[in-house]
């Protein structure tokens, strides 16, 4: 289990002087101090302050931090100095306009460095206050629109394999061996990173697999880290708000493939996007064609030449042929093509970054469950319906799910859904649609409503199941998410599947602004549990 979001940080932090770190890192990142116009600091004075973190928000900082104010895309992060002393920080590190608000707020209380661009430098500042941390690790990094989670999980299960401790980072959570915390987001900013790679190596991890969002990207989330392996999944329509456009979008995921930031990439070469990646990517690169029979497998170092997809009930199998022709017998735990390709990618990653191959093979293919991905909560038997809880949120993603589950329900599939409020709207009838095309029992309800009427986008889901099922048949509505899937649970038989989409591993509901504690996998062993009782009750 994750415990609410929290910092972690190494329990033994080093000591350094903002003195060494601008020796330091002067010829590389043109850091200098800034004397305050006036001020009372002689340069001696400011270079043996010590600092003993390194943070970018205001809001993080602990006593003895060096403050990085980053010029952000709303305001500029030198506007929280004063916070950010208040709060204990000793030292910051900021751009040249950043120094003079800086000055503005709290004088010379603090010794102030600057550079040209914060955010460019602050993985390398954070990796050298750690001493590089993740040069003694084996650190893989996975972008990609879709399967960045999954595949890390298989990777990391491949090097728990190899690995007497590991740490996966993503969306779901940051884990190190078997302590885990609530994820703020897919790719953590760059000092919270270099702590966690200190972290790691303070409990003993010898290789960490992290997910690598496009806005980590851009962003320089990752800088301070030249990764053993990376990986590319796929490139599909997302995010183009923040990119511009693909072109945009694509130039940002290919940063993670630039020479300093890998050592060398697996890319999958089923679109035209990876096939780019892989013929323009400055490191070294393996490819992996995931689609059988497709015209690219003859052309890739890896391809799946079979695949028995979701025969056994439960996952997949396939064959995967090696750069040398030969053939392995592999696996994917969840069900569905795709998984079948993040399966065939974690393989590769992981034999890229020292795995012997069968231990990876075997590993990826009976990796336990990923939180909220395909996640099997509640096996079919006594009653009970195979329940499962998946993260789809998209039509695509839906559409891919169900029909991933028809094959391993012989009853009725019967979905809980709803979709997210404050976000793209055109996606709710579509998603209606989906479900009553795919599904046989449909209970709609909420997400995480936001701002908006939860009834409304209800409303708006149940036009597109109109369309394609206007009779609404076995089609139901229900206004608390668990009383939804409590009403799921009572239609069910044995022989039947409920799955529940869209929220997967999330810990909490947002309505109107709050953040109510929720999770449906909860829900479900809840409502095992308490069948259970009654059942004991009766003996
Ligand atoms: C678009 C984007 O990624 N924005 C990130 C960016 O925000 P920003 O430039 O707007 O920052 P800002 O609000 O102007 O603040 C400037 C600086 O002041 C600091 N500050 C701000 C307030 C305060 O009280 N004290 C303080 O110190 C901030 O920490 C920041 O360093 O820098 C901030 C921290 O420096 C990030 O928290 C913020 O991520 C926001 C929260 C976000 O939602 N990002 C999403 C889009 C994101 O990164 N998503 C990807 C996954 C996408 C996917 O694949 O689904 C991810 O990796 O999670
Ligand atoms: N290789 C893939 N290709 C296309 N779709 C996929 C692939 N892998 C998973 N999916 C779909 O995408 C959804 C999210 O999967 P996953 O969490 O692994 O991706 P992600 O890249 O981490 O996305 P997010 O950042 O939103 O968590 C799943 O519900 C699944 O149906």
């Amino acid at each position: 289990m994750t415990s609410p979001l929290g910092r972690l940080r190494p329990e033994h932090p080093p000591v350094r002087r903002v003195g060494d770190l601008v020796a330091a890192l002067a010829p590389s990142l043109g850091l200098s101090p800034a004397s305050a116009p006036g001020s009372s600091h002689p340069g001696g004075a400011d270079e043996d302050v010590a600092f003993t973190g390194v943070t970018m928000s205001s809001r993080d900082v602990v006593a003895g931090d060096l403050f990085l104010a980053v010029p952000g895309l709303k305001v500029h992060g030198a506007r929280f100095a004063d916070d950010a002393v208040t709060a204990g920080a000793v030292a910051v590190l900021t751009d040249p306009a950043g120094a003079r608000l800086v000055h503005e707020l709290v004088g010379d209380a603090v010794p102030v460095v600057v550079t040209a661009d914060v955010r460019a430098a602050a993985g390398p500042v954070a990796a050298w206050f750690h001493d590089e941390p993740a040069r003694r690790l084996v650190t893989v990094g996975v972008t990609g629109t879709n399967g960045k989670t999954t595949t890390t999980y298989f990777v990391d299960a491949a090097l728990r394999a190899h690995h007497e401790r590991t740490a996966v980072l993503g969306t779901v959570e940051l884990r190190i061996g078997d302590d885990a915390v609530e994820s703020p987001r897919t790719t953590v900013e760059a000092p919270v990173l270099q702590d966690l790679l200190a972290l790691a190596l303070e409990r003993g991890a010898t290789a960490l697999t992290t997910e690598v969002s496009s806005h980590a990207l851009a962003l320089g989330r990752v800088g301070g880290v030249e990764f053993d392996v990376v990986g590319f999944t796929n490139l599909q329509r997302d995010h183009l708000d923040f990119h511009g456009d693909m072109e945009g979008y694509f130039r940002d995921k290919s940063r993670l493939f630039a020479a300093g930031q890998a050592r060398r990439g697996v890319v999958v070469v089923d679109d035209e996007w990876g096939r780019r990646l892989a013929a323009e990517a400055p490191v070294p690169v393996e490819t992996v064609a995931t689609h059988v029979g497709a015209p690219e497998a003859a052309g890739a170092d890896w391809a799946v030449v079979s695949a028995d997809v979701g025969l056994d009930g439960v996952g997949s199998r396939f064959t995967l042929r090696g750069p040398d022709g030969a053939e392995h017998e592999a696996a994917s735990p969840l069900p569905g093509l795709v998984n079948v390709s993040n399966a065939a990618l974690a393989v590769v990653l992981a034999h890229a970054a020292g795995v012997p191959l069968d231990v990876a093979v075997a590993a990826v293919g009976t990796a336990h469950a990923i939180p909220g991905r395909m996640e099997r909560v509640v096996e079919r038997g006594d009653g009970w319906p195979l329940c499962l809880v998946d993260y789809a949120h998209t039509p695509d993603a839906l559409e891919l799910a169900l029909e991933a589950v028809r094959p391993i329900t012989p009853g009725r599939l019967l979905i809980v859904f709803g979709s997210d409020g404050d976000r793209d709207q055109g996606k709710r009838p579509i998603m209606g649609a989906v479900a009553a095309r795919l599904a046989d029992v449909l209970v709609v309800t909420d997400e995480n409503p936001r701002s908006e009427d939860p009834a409304a986008i209800r409303a708006a889901i149940l036009d597109g199941v109109r369309e394609a099922r206007p009779d609404l048949a076995d089609v139901h509505e229900a206004t608390s998410r668990a009383q939804a899937i409590r009403d799921a649970l009572a239609l069910a038989g044995d022989q039947d599947t409920v799955i529940v989409t869209g929220k997967g591993h999330e810990p909490t509901q947002e309505i109107a602004g709050v953040f109510h504690r929720y999770n449906d996998r909860d829900v479900f062993l809840a409502a095992h549990r308490e069948q259970d009782r009654r059942q004991e009750q009766h003996a």
